[in-house]
């Protein structure tokens, strides 16, 4: 599954083996560190991927702050167009979301009142078929966090050659405020205010932070309800009675698993030795997590919004999704030390999984943790600073866009499986994604090698050729 073609890792390898070995590799790790870019121009030279200039938004209905999620975006943008050639000159329509919908969602809360809630929802690019990305139910949610989100997905889908856009949508919401009744009446409201922009041919939205199959489920029967037709295909990542996947839930932290294991036998690691971090603890990263214990990894410290707990032997994993799904985080686990928050960072780990939010690991978590590889289970969790100081440290980062891209992939099988109404079974479900992911990753990596840049910019090159060819070769006009 995870065969590939001879590729020269020797670079990577040094870059992350211990003091020796990449003594041995000298003259490569040199060349490497020019080309993987530094935090500190003082020191070493300027790398390719390196842009001198921030990143400037030229939009005029956001105003993002420094290290906003779209800013992060945008640098990762500039960093590819010079790999661009002559699609460099589509080079802009990256920069902008195609269409971007603000809707207000009002509702009658159970005592009578009404609220009202900011919604949206992010076509970034349809050049390669309909949107596709997530719904956020978030207290932080805004319309910049989610055209970068949309912008992620585009890069995402086209990066593991799925036929679609990129899309995202939220609602600003604190859920966990809301009765299940108040949550149902929310999604629906907003499901219908959207719905002149989602469809099964158009835009196809999927959980994301704190939403699930249940909201999926309303989502479903909302836009079915108002176009008098039962239509499965509207969202992804429903009930398995209503068309929903085998598969899909664990998808996300299982493609964290695949895409992770990779990179650690490309390594030369071994899974078994490994002490791993993990940021975030639900779908996706309660899954990874679970999945790296059952193949003899230990899980030592694991942070929520709940708090931050630390186990030195190792967590008992299962015991700890036991108590997070009748507590609702990880606070108050018995087996393990609670821990300062910030003290997470830097805690003895050989791999770290940012799987919560955006812009976690910033430019000083990331000289300050011991992990040889990090594994971006969240989207946009690495700042393009941080990008800098794991380059120059020898920290390989395998990138958003094709660590996580387990869930979509999933998502593409159930939006077939519901057009063709044949449902597969979870072997064969799983034995796709695996291939999948992997083909995609050994591409990157590939990419990667030959223009001696990172993972992340690698994952653009391939993703941003295949949305600009699409562009031009669709042409501007009707
Ligand atoms: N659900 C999916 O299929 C996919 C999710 N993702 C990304 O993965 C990340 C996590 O998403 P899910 O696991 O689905 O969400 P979730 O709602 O299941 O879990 C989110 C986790 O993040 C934690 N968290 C929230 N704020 C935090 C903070 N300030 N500090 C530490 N932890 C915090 C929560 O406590 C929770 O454990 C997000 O970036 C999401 O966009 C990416 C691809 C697909
Ligand atoms: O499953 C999907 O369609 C999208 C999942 C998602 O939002 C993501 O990959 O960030």
């Amino acid at each position: 599954m995870y065969g590939v073609g001879a590729t020269d890792y020797s670079v990577l390898r040094a870059l992350t083996a211990p003091a020796d070995a990449a003594k041995a590799h000298k003259d490569k790790a040199v060349s490497a560190e020019q080309q993987h870019s530094t935090g500190d121009a003082m020191k070493t030279p300027k790398s390719k991927e390196q842009v001198t200039a921030p990143p400037v938004c030229t939009l005029s209905y956001i105003h993002p702050e420094p290290d906003s999620p779209w800013l992060t975006y945008l640098a990762q943008v500039d960093r590819v167009l010079p790999h661009l050639g002559h699609l460099a000159r589509w080079g802009e329509t990256l920069k902008r979301p195609k269409r971007a919908l603000i809707v207000d969602v009002p509702i009658e809360m159970d005592d009578g009142s009404v609220r009202h809630f900011e919604g949206y929802r992010v076509q970034h690019n349809l050049s390669r078929g309909p949107g596709k990305g997530g719904v956020r139910y978030h207290p932080n949610v805004t319309l910049e966090e989610v055209m970068a989100l949309s912008a992620w997905m585009t890069i995402k889908n086209a990066a593991v050659g799925l036929p679609y856009g990129g899309a995202k949508g939220g609602i600003r919401v604190t859920p966990s405020e809301l009765s299940r009744k108040e949550l149902e009446r929310l999604t629906r409201r907003y499901t219908s205010e959207i719905g002149i922009i989602i469809g099964p041919q158009q835009d196809i939205p999927a959980p994301d932070v704190n939403t699930n199959g249940q909201i999926m489920a309303w989502m479903m029967d909302t836009y079915s309800m108002n176009v008098g037709a039962t239509a499965t295909g509207v969202v992804t990542g429903k009930p398995i009675p209503l068309g929903g996947s085998l598969g899909r839930v664990k998808a996300t932290g299982r493609g964290v698993f695949v895409t992770g294991s990779e990179a650690i036998r490309r390594l030369g690691l071994d899974v078994k030795s490994l002490r791993i971090a993990v940021q975030g603890f639900g779908n996706v990263g309660g899954t990874a997590a679970e999945l790296f214990a059952q193949a003899g990894a230990k899980i030592v410290a694991v942070q929520d919004h709940t708090g931050t707990i630390i186990h030195e032997q190792g967590l008992d994993v299962a015991a700890l999704l036991r108590h997070v799904s009748s507590h609702g985080g990880v606070a108050g686990f018995s087996g393990a030390q609670k821990a300062d928050d910030e003290a997470f960072w830097g805690v003895r780990c050989d791999v770290l999984i940012p799987a919560a939010l955006e812009g976690q690991v910033t430019a000083e978590r990331a000289r300050k943790t011991t992990a040889k590889l990090i594994l971006e289970g969240a989207n946009g969790p690495t700042l393009p600073a941080a990008d800098d100081v794991c380059a120059s440290r020898g920290i390989l980062v395998v990138p958003d866009v094709i660590c996580n891209a387990g869930g979509v992939t999933v998502s593409y099988f159930e939006w077939v499986q519901d057009f063709s109404s044949f449902f597969w079974d979870e072997d064969d479900i799983n034995a796709r994604l695996d291939k999948i992911l992997g083909n995609a990753l050994a591409r990157i990596w590939d990419t990667a090698d030959q223009l001696k840049i990172s993972l992340r910019t690698a994952a653009f090159v391939v993703a941003c050729e295949r949305v600009l060819q699409a562009r031009e070769e669709r042409g501007l006009y009707p």
